[in-house]
């Protein structure tokens, strides 16, 4: 490709609104365009990158036995009044309606139509398993799009969905599209790690992400120091230390002046936090529900946890109007004596503090030798807690964090949307039974993203030979030498012949110009053709660690070769 007729519009200066190294970078090098807010044309430059990434995963999916087909982007409303999702799915869910007033979905993902398309074709237990999968455009009505193709609205997924006649057969399709995930990312150049992961409200049983680490990525990974153990924090679990038993007490009311909040409590009472007991409101969005939360003093709730073991599909602390209205008192409240019915969630740390202090539902007062079970119980009492990092790990060492970019999840699916939308098999007996599914999602637009989130300096993109828009970047140093040129030009020509995605940029510019802009972009190796040029000898620059090779010109191709198994 010849650089001056290559459509790339490089900008020096950062547009203000991208936070993030790939927002400003991919903006900065023309590989995208915003067009409203969260949607994106790929411009030709980036257009490739992402096109070699969907090839990668087109190779390994099918590689692991997967069958690409496409399915539509508009969907029909009932296959989600089907699954009972046209009702649950909020606003993030893009409903349009057709010339005839019909209700269409703007695809989020496809689990419907996928069970929709295989319950009319296949009933037979000889036809499973099966896996579909395809590279589609999707949308998710976000509500603050932000960092550019990390978190948009249209985006492009590659999903894929499998059908099984038995649970065996499902782990077993989950561990090879987590080898063929392991292979996708490897091959991208991707620093990540597989993690344990919420299945969301999505359902079903055992779900991973594929996160991929950077210091931008919006999930919180936590992994131990001492075993294979990986979690995004929203599932983490860590061995609880409980403290030591106590005879228990006489339940006492004690005056707590200006203590609302649970430090202030334990300091004023020069007792530590684990003694004590918080009690936080929830409301479950979907219900309207308030809940009693209580979590020994010095932890957290994790609120994924809690939603999950409420089954709501969100959950969120309870407003003073609302305590207020059931009769509570923000900062005073607790599980004994209540003044009003309401449901207890409590955490498995909660049961194991002897005499614990709670609220007394009156301002400046707390009880304190509260123990439960003699004093109150709860409805639910199950894992609620954040993990910390330094927490022993259940399966050894300690526990670390790190930041992650999710790049992929994969999910088993089991027969909730089979039940919902009637997806059956006649098994080898002749019984009817329910198709389980399981289902796995790529980022392929978020992972060109994460690439650049993890190669990058302060001169731009540093690109993974495998997924970068062009390899080389043949760069005559003075257009108007005619040796430089044709040099350039007979190694431009070598390269193509070579299939090697090779740029010249040929532009009426001085040399340091054409330096920056490949830099910026980050093809992957520089040939400059210069003052020794008719000498024979040119210069490939390696723009991952800046080392300058001279090279005579009938070795440049098998240079870059080696070079290229390199990065
Ligand atoms: O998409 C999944 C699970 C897997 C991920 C891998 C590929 C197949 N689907 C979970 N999820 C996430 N956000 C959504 C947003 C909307 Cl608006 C929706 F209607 C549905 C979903 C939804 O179901
Ligand atoms: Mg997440
Ligand atoms: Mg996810």
């Amino acid at each position: 490709m010849r650089f001056s007729k290559a459509y790339i519009k490089t900008l020096k200066e950062t547009p203000k609104e991208a936070e993030i190294a790939s927002h400003k970078l991919m903006l900065r090098a023309g590989m995208i365009k915003k067009l409203a807010s969260g949607i994106y044309a790929y411009l030709p430059l980036g257009y490739r990158t992402i096109k070699k990434i969907e090839n990668i995963v087109r190779e390994e999916m099918d590689r692991a036995g997967a069958l690409e087909l496409l399915m539509p982007v508009v969907q029909p409303a009932e296959l989600w009044q089907e699954s009972g999702r046209w009702d649950v799915m909020g606003a993030e869910m893009l409903r349009l309606k057709d010339r005839h007033e019909r209700d269409f979905v703007l695809s989020p993902t496809q689990e419907e139509m996928i069970t929709a398309i295989v319950r009319s074709d296949i009933s037979s237990y000889k036809s499973l398993p099966i896996n579909l999968y395809h590279i589609q455009t999707k949308f998710r009505d976000e509500r603050r799009p932000r960092f550019g193709l990390m978190r948009g609205r249209e985006f492009t997924m590659k999903d894929a969905y499998s059908f099984h006649t038995s649970q065996e057969s499902l782990d077993e399709e989950f561990l090879n599209m987590r080898d063929a995930y392991t292979r996708i990312f490897t091959r991208c150049g991707l620093k990540f790690r597989p993690v344990d992961a919420d299945a969301g409200n999505i359902g079903g049983s055992g779900s991973q992400e594929f996160q991929v680490l950077a210091e931008s990525g919006e999930d919180e990974i936590i992994y131990s120091d001492g075993s294979e153990y990986a979690a995004n924090i929203e599932k983490a679990v860590s061995e609880l230390i409980n403290p030591p038993k106590e005879e228990a007490k006489e339940v006492e009311l004690v005056h707590t002046p200006d203590c609302p909040t649970i430090e202030s409590l334990a300091k004023y009472l020069d007792v530590p936090l684990e003694r004590t007991v918080k009690a936080l409101a929830y409301k479950d969005m979907g219900t309207d529900e308030i809940y009693m939360v209580l979590i020994r003093g010095d932890f957290e709730v994790n609120e994924v946890k809690l939603k999950n073991i409420l089954k709501a599909v969100e959950v969120e602390m309870a407003t003073d109007e609302e305590l207020e209205k059931i009769g509570l008192t923000k900062g005073y409240i607790g599980p004994y004596k209540l003044p009003t019915e309401i449901k207890i969630v409590a955490d498995l740390s909660v049961p194991e503090v002897s005499n614990h202090i709670v609220g007394s539902h009156q301002k400046d007062y707390h009880y304190k030798n509260v123990n439960y079970g003699r004093d109150y119980k709860a409805d639910i009492v199950d894992d609620i807690r954040k993990v910390r990092v330094g927490d022993n790990c259940i399966t050894g060492g300690k526990l670390h964090s790190a930041r992650g970019i999710e790049c992929g999840q994969i999910f088993k699916l089991g027969d909730k949307y089979s039940k919902a939308m009637n997806a059956t098999y006649l098994d080898e007996n002749g019984k009817t039974q329910y198709m389980l599914m399981g289902c796995y999602g790529i980022g392929v637009t978020r992972t060109m993203a994460a690439s650049i989130e993890q190669n990058n300096d302060e001169n731009g993109i540093i690109w993974p030979v495998s997924i970068a828009p062009y390899i080389v970047d043949v760069i005559p140093a003075n257009i108007k030498n005619e040796g430089q040129v044709s040099l350039a030009e007979k190694i431009y020509n070598e390269l193509q012949t070579e299939n090697i995605d090779v740029m010249l940029d040929d532009r009426d510019e001085k040399p340091g110009f054409k330096f920056k802009d490949a830099d910026l972009i980050g093809f992957p190796f520089k040939v400059v053709v210069g003052k020794r040029a008719d000498e024979g000898i040119v210069e490939v620059k390696i723009r991952r660690t800046g080392e300058t090779l001279e090279v005579s010109e009938n070795e440049v191709i098998a240079k870059i070769k080696e070079l290229m198994k390199i990065y």
